[in-house]
């Protein structure tokens, strides 16, 4: 993964608790599938949900959910509301380019047409915003990770050896990023024949569910290759929404019940966070909900202790103060820190001396994301990495 140098910090305004990935390292695997059918599923299940479809060179959000629309023009100039569709709001670049224009685009053009996605879309709140990755380990990657962390990905893979190989890549650059893997999917994991329904493990049905295990990540389900699926994408329906008890419906939804469940354990969906005052600060503190302590929680206090001080009060009572300068010169992102060496990629001499924070929001339950004043946001503090940067106060 490499970063351009024309790329800069994303500014964003997504406005949801959660944002997860859906990725798979190979195309053509079924990751838009899973993404919608997904995004949908968790919508039924009562979450406001987005979809940003990040594949700008081969978007299907649109035609998945079955609608071409133009998005509607936000108040302010250069801004789009998301489309809607089945329950959730979405945006692709299927609703924005022409059908005859050819996306042969260069790395920098969709890194800036996908910090448009971020940036210019009005979200409305949102429980949770998946993001549709495009397949591989390109800059898209380092985008998203750079304009909204996600809370965790969910990495959908096919059982064949040369797609696993991939898979096991794609793991690797998010373990990088400090993202946590939620979980894997086995999407074509067999065939049923709809008559005898004899199976038929054509790719080797079990093999991602075997390297999920290995790796240590939960495995969420397999879905096996029904007409179904590829008949309601082309039509436009989620078949998670067919009313049937057919093995690909019933597999699909216990794939979302999973991740649902998941989203509570990980605590994304009631995260919380810390807005960063100029004056009045000595009021401003954030204490998580109280039923995470009893969880083991390792955080039990966050405040504004001055202009530039952050005050952490961790759960066995030892409280911690990070000057906010110190602490974006430690930030252990992908931009800030080489990811093979190791080697610091930040220059301290570019970062302001006045340097405060716009707000603090916890990531799931491993850490806080800062949002500097200087627009850098892209680094995911772990509690263990963050309690290691100072003798407490
Ligand atoms: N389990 C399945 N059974 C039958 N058809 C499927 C299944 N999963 C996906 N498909 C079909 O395979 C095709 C590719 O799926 P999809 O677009 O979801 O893959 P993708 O990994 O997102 O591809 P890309 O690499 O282009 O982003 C679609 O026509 C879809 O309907």
């Amino acid at each position: 993964m490499t970063t351009s140098p024309e790329q800069k910090t994303v500014q964003t305004r997504t406005n949801a608790h959660a944002v997860v990935a859906v990725h798979s390292a190979k195309g053509g695997v079924g990751k838009s599938t899973v993404s919608v059918n997904l995004a949908v599923g968790l919508a039924q299940r009562g979450l406001r949900v987005g979809l940003l479809d990040a594949d700008i060179h081969g978007p299907s959000a649109t035609l998945l959910l079955g609608n071409a629309d133009w998005p509607d023009p936000g108040p302010e100039p250069n801004t789009i509301h998301p489309l809607k569709a089945h329950g959730i709001h979405f945006i692709s670049m299927g609703n924005i380019a022409n059908k005859q224009t050819p996306l042969i685009w260069r790395g920098a053009m969709v890194h800036n047409m996908l910090s448009q996605f971020y940036s210019q879309v009005l979200w409305p709140e949102l429980d949770i915003l998946l993001i549709d990755m495009p397949p591989g380990t390109g800059d898209a990657l380092l985008t998203t990770a750079q304009a909204d962390p996600p809370s965790g990905v969910i990495v959908v893979s096919t059982p064949q050896e040369l797609s696993l190989l991939d898979t096991v890549r794609g793991v690797r650059a998010f373990r990088d990023l400090n993202v946590p893997i939620l979980g894997f999917v086995e999407n074509m994991s067999f065939l049923s024949c709809t008559g005898c329904g004899y199976e038929d493990d054509l790719f080797g049905k079990g093999a991602a569910e075997a390297v999920a295990e290995q790796l240590g990540f939960p495995f969420l389900g397999a879905l096996p290759i029904d007409s179904v699926i590829c008949d309601s994408g082309d039509a436009g329906v989620p078949f998670v929404l067919a009313r049937s008890a057919s093995a690909s419906v019933q597999a699909m939804n216990a794939i979302v019940d999973k991740v649902h469940a998941g989203l509570d354990d990980l605590d994304v969906l009631g995260a919380w966070s810390l807005e960063w005052a100029e004056l009045d600060w000595l009021t401003r503190v954030a204490e998580p909900p109280e039923q995470r302590e009893a969880a083991g929680y390792p955080l039990r206090a966050l405040w504004q202790v001055s202009r530039d001080e952050l005050g952490l009060m961790w759960a066995d009572g030892t409280t911690q103060i990070i000057g906010t300068r110190p602490l974006r010169l430690a930030c252990p992102c992908a931009r800030c820190v080489d990811e093979i060496s190791g080697e610091p990629l930040l220059d301290p001499d570019t970062v302001p001396s006045d340097i405060t924070l716009r707000v603090v929001k916890s990531v799931g339950r491993y850490g806080l994301a800062p949002v500097f004043s200087d627009g850098h946001k892209s680094g995911i503090f772990s509690f263990p990495y963050l309690r290691a940067l100072g003798a407490p106060g």
